[in-house]
C-alpha cells in the first residue's frame, strides 16, 4: 500500500495582531495509506475541521510539511490548488452543502462536468447505488437530511477522487440515518477504494474507519485500529 498523505510537524495557529495566538494543530507527524479510512476524532474545538481544510488546501499550514502522494501541498498558488482540490478530491460536509437550485442529478453531474466529463450514465449509475434513481429530478429541498446525504457522496465520488474528505457526515443525521449513511460510504469505499478522512466525534461512527488518530490539543493522543 502506498502513502497518500504524510505529513511531518504539521502546525498551524490562529491569531490577530494584538491578540493572543492560538496554536490549533502543533508539530503533527501521520502517515495515511491509500485507500486508508481513517477517522479524526475529538472534542468540539480540537482542530478536527482545521485539519481537514489544511488537508484540503484551503486553508494555510504555518510550520511543517505535507504531501499528498509525492506532491508537497502547500506551495501552489490558489488556481493550482484548486484544479488539484477538483480532480482528486471529494468532500462531504455535516450540512450537506448541496446547491439548491440544481436537482440531485446536476448536483452530482457536477464535479464530473468541472472535470470536462458529461456522463449521464455514470451520475445515474451512482445515484442507483445511492438508491436515489428515482428522485434525480428533485431538489435537494425535497429530500430528506439522509437523502441529501446520499447526494452529497455521490457528488463526491463521482469523478473518482483519490481523497475523500469527510467533516462530521453523520452530525445532523439521527442515529439509523448515520447508520444507514455510514454502510453506503463503506460500500462505495470498498468499490472505489478512496483514501477518506473523516472526522466525528461519535465512537459509533468512527468504528466504520480503519484506524482512529485522536487529537488533543492539536496533537494526536493515541491511536486505536
Ligand atoms: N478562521 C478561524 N479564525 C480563528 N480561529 C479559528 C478559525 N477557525 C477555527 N478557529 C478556532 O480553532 C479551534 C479549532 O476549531 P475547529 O473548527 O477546527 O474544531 P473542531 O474540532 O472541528 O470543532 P467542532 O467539533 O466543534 O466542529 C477552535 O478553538 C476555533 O475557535
Amino acid at each position: 500500500m502506498g502513502i497518500a498523505l504524510r505529513a511531518r510537524g504539521l502546525g498551524k495557529s490562529y491569531g490577530r495582531p494584538g491578540a493572543p495566538v492560538q496554536k490549533v494543530l502543533s508539530e503533527l507527524s501521520f502517515e495515511i495509506g491509500e485507500g486508508e479510512w481513517v477517522v479524526i476524532m475529538g472534542d468540539s474545538g480540537s482542530g478536527k475541521s482545521t485539519l481537514l481544510n489544511v488537508l484540503a488546501g484551503i486553508d494555510p499550514f504555518d510550520s511543517g510539511e505535507l504531501f499528498l502522494d509525492d506532491l508537497s501541498w502547500g506551495p501552489q498558488n490558489d488556481e493550482a490548488k484548486t484544479l488539484i482540490r477538483r480532480r482528486e478530491m471529494g468532500f462531504v460536509f455535516q450540512n450537506y452543502n448541496l446547491f439548491p437550485f440544481l436537482s440531485a442529478f446536476d448536483n452530482v453531474a457536477l464535479p464530473a462536468r468541472l472535470n470536462g466529463k458529461n456522463d449521464r450514465e455514470s451520475v445515474l449509475s451512482l445515484l442507483r447505488e445511492v438508491g436515489l434513481e428515482g428522485k434525480a429530478h428533485k431538489f435537494p429541498s425535497e429530500l430528506s437530511g439522509g437523502e441529501q446525504q446520499r447526494v452529497a457522496i455521490a457528488r463526491a465520488l463521482v469523478h473518482r477522487p483519490r481523497l475523500l474528505l469527510a467533516d462530521e457526515p453523520t452530525g445532523a443525521l439521527d442515529h439509523l440515518t448515520g447508520e444507514r449513511v455510514l454502510d453506503l460510504m463503506k460500500l462505495l469505499h470498498k468499490e472505489f477504494r478512496p483514501t477518506i478522512v473523516m472526522s466525528t466525534h461519535s465512537i459509533e461512527a468512527a468504528r466504520w474507519g480503519d484506524r482512529i488518530l485522536h487529537l488533543r490539543d492539536g496533537r494526536f493522543v493515541s491511536s486505536a485500529s
